[in-house]
């Protein structure tokens, strides 16, 4: 007896529990339109974003573009086990946007960013949040890098210094790896202007560059592979459908990810502790980490007895998690953005044209000093271009937040826990809100007063997002990528190679997949 009620609670409690997790996490809710989802898989593969081997072989955003066609501008999508309600309407946006008290960061990035790195920004909300934010949203402000403009002029001719070197005068030269020198521009440019601290990439590429070794055989240093890695289990986090505490297990038996992680972790200490030598605590922070150092708690026991709302400061781990979630946010996006930005004009060379044009009649050369803003605020074109840029190149679907309270939207009802997206990748390629077509790449959609799309709703572009939890590295990304640009416009053009057939990847964000170009020196 006790045998055969054993050997049926065996069968049947796994039934049960399918059951169960079925109807409360992925049945259709609240009579919001959407396709009846698939265990563990959400939309993914009726959308075929996943194939059937769970190969994510398209992006999230097309998924939500197929969505909205087929359901118009409310609708509800499960990513994996993450379901949303999205609002594809500006007026949603602004609604999202503006109300901090109810709609706040989802609670998916704890999840799954919250299970890469502990406790940094983009994972946290309330009192912890603050706490952290207060040490670093004041350092990332642009008046703080007026004075370090140079430094990124630095790194960049680094790079243009390493292409002349692999591909100045050979026409038939093909760079397939616009992707990877990129994020190690960014990594290197990121890290010295927020960390005082030099990663060496450029460095090390420079000297492959001049062995003339062939791009296949180039290695990089071990971080941008243990970013890589990194990268790559949050993003099988994202969509294997599976909970947090299963992930975690995951993880940590995972040894490649474990060995990444360590090397990540050496290199936040290495940052940390240079700026611990250097630091003089009796004056201000001067950087982004000397001011996280600076809040480091005094007695973590002490702070931990005390209820959230009482705590100050930050925890030892706490720091690490924020080294590495910051290097994190300030290269992957940036460097995606240039290598889209490289795409795109390879493919205009009269927009390339007009740059350089702008360029000569502000008096800009090679070796004029970039150290003043009001000279970079007069390149308007150029920011047309940054915008244009940024506008078509998606690399997320939206801003997704979990409501603290029940809330309602257009008229409908969305309880508290419940998560809801304004989709900016939507708005932002949507002909509704655009005069001139927007699949296409046209700068001069922004450029002066009357410009067709120079008064667009602002709520349809938003690739930092928005409200209080919109991107708070905005301010140093627009200012790296212009000054970049402009140096490159200076020394480069890009040329699309005949027969290019660049793609598009889902990663952790949208990136170019079998993406080349060609160069040409100025
Ligand atoms: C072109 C470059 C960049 C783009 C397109 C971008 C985009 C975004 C987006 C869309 C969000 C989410 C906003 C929302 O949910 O409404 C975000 C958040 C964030 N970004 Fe960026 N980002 C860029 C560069 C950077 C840089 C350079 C940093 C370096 C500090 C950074 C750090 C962060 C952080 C910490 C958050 C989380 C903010 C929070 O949760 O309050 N990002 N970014």
């Amino acid at each position: 007896m006790f045998w055969t009620a054993l050997l049926s609670s065996i069968i049947i409690l796994p039934i049960v529990v399918y059951y169960y997790l079925k109807w409360k996490y992925y049945t259709l809710r609240g009579g919001i339109p959407g396709l009846q989802p698939e265990f563990k898989y959400g939309n993914l593969r009726q959308l075929r974003i996943m194939t059937s081997k769970e190969h994510v072989i398209d992006s999230y955003v097309y998924g939500f573009q197929k969505m909205q066609k087929q359901y118009g501008d409310i609708f509800q999508i499960w990513i994996g086990s993450t379901h949303y309600y999205v609002f594809c309407r500006p007026e949603h946006a602004e609604r999202i946007y503006s109300d901090r008290h109810i709609f706040d960061r989802a609670d998916v990035r704890t999840k799954t960013f919250g299970l890469i790195a502990e406790d940094f920004l983009i994972t946290l909300i309330g009192s912890k949040y603050k706490r952290h934010a207060k040490a670093i949203v004041p350092m990332l402000r642009k008046h703080r890098f007026k004075s370090q403009i140079s430094i990124i002029v630095n790194y960049v001719d680094q790079l243009i210094h390493i292409w002349k070197d692999r591909y100045e005068n050979q026409d038939d030269a093909i760079c397939t790896c616009i992707l990877t020198d990129n994020q190690q521009l960014m990594l290197d440019t990121f890290t010295r202007l927020t960390f005082d601290y030099d990663l060496g990439n450029l460095k090390h590429l420079s000297k492959i560059a001049k062995l003339n070794d062939s791009e296949d055989k180039i290695k990089l240093l071990e971080l941008g592979p243990a970013l890589s890695i990194w990268l790559d289990a949050l993003r099988r986090v994202i969509t294997n459908g599976m909970p947090s505490f299963v992930n975690d297990f995951l993880l940590k038996t995972d040894k490649k990810y474990q060995n990444a992680l360590r090397t990540l972790e050496n290199n936040a200490e290495n940052i940390i502790r240079k700026c611990q030598q250097e630091m003089d605590p009796n004056k201000r922070p001067v950087n982004l980490v000397a001011s996280l150092v600076s809040s480091l708690q005094k007695d973590e026991a002490l702070e931990r007895r005390k209820p959230e709302k009482e705590q100050t400061g930050i925890t030892k781990r706490e720091l690490i998690g924020e080294v590495l979630g910051l290097i994190l946010g300030g290269y992957e996006t940036s460097s995606t953005i240039l290598a889209w930005f490289i795409h795109f004009v390879s493919k205009k060379s009269e927009v390339q044209q007009k740059m350089k044009e702008e360029l000569k009649q502000q008096g800009i050369t090679k070796e004029t000093s970039l150290d003043n803003f009001d000279l970079l605020d007069q390149c308007q074109y150029i920011d047309c271009v940054l915008k244009e840029t940024l506008r078509l190149a998606i690399t997320s679907f939206g801003s997704p937040r979990t409501l603290l309270d029940d809330a309602i939207i257009d008229g409908i009802k969305i309880r508290k826990g419940d998560t809801v997206v304004s989709p900016f990748s939507l708005m932002q390629r949507d002909p509704r809100y655009w005069k001139l077509d927007p699949t296409q790449f046209i700068p001069e959609r922004f450029f002066g007063v009357d410009a067709p799309d120079a008064n667009h709703n602002p709520f349809v572009f938003a690739p930092f997002g928005g409200g209080h939890r919109a991107c708070v590295g905005q301010d140093l990304a627009r200012l790296e990528l212009k000054v970049i640009i402009i140096r490159y416009m200076l020394f480069v053009t890009f040329v699309e190679p005949p027969g290019n057939n660049c793609n598009h990847r889902q990663q952790t964000i949208i990136t170019p997949k079998e993406f080349a170009v060609s160069m040409k020196f100025d």
